[in-house]
């Protein structure tokens, strides 16, 4: 890795994110993309390896999360369906304070986070296996998050099933998009109205290192999400409110 793309994804990661990115921070991302690769030889995590390449397409894209003027450093995020941990790891390495919940229905992937989270010394942090359907009626969890996000997981009005159920009633719920976020949220109006959100900004962002458009949705619960939603595993995505 050549120290000036290092420098450059420091002091972007610094301009967006408005936090120092120092020596330790610098570190964990080193170890993270390291750990990433390796267990990448044994299981599906992600197809991007190269290293300049994760560190824009999965850090830096994660970290767009703290441009959103809604986010809130100091309380609480679930993300669902994390995967490798994007967008969560990222934004828990750049604010540690931040109390971060990680849930996704592959056991291996949760094994991974488990290890990652263990190497990094990531306090504030827990990981769970399970599926948003069913962890989303758990009255431990159910609007029970000031703040949710999810990314590559499913089209805006199934992912409003699968997360608008942990928010609090006055939090938020962030969807990491590409490029058809608009297009998805004008999908969304049936599942906003019955799940209790509403929209209440739709940022993009073009960047030449993530090589692409890029769209957080931001939905407020206004309402509480009425009992029948979720819906039983794999219902929403097989008959969304459309
Ligand atoms: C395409 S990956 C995206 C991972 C990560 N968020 C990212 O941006 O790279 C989708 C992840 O969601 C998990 N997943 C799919 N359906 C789920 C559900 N109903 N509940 C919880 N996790 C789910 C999968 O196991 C997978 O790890």
């Amino acid at each position: 890795m050549s120290s000036s793309f290092v420098e450059r994804f420091a002091s972007k990661l610094e301009s967006i994110a408005e936090v120092e990115v120092g020596g330790e921070i610098l570190a964990r991302f080193d170890r993270y993309y390291r750990i990433l690769v390796d267990w990448n030889e044994r299981m599906n995590l992600t197809a991007i390896t190269e290293v300049e390449a994760v560190y824009w397409k999965h850090f830096f894209d994660s970290a767009m999360l703290l441009t959103v003027p809604q986010f809130n450093r100091q309380t609480s995020l679930l993300d669902v369906g994390a995967g490798a941990g994007f967008p969560s790891v990222p934004v828990h390495i750049l604010c540690p304070e931040l109390r971060v919940t990680v849930l996704d229905s592959l056991q291996k992937r949760i094994s991974f986070l488990k290890e990652l989270a263990g190497e990094l010394q990531l306090a504030n942090f827990s990981a769970f296996h399970g599926r948003a359907e069913d962890f989303g009626q758990d009255p431990k969890w159910r609007e029970s998050y000031d703040q949710v996000t999810a990314r590559a997981l499913a089209r805006l009005p199934i992912l409003l099933e699968l997360c608008l159920p942990f928010v609090k009633v006055g939090g938020y719920f962030f969807a990491m998009k590409g490029p058809d976020g608009e297009a998805e949220a004008s999908e969304s109006e049936k599942a906003l109205q019955i799940l209790g959100g509403k929209i209440e900004d739709i940022l993009k962002f073009d960047l030449k290192e993530i090589e692409g458009t890029r769209t957080v949705v931001v939905v407020r619960k206004v309402s509480p999400t009425p009992e029948t939603y979720p819906r039983k595993a794999g219902t929403p995505s097989k008959k969304p409110l459309l």
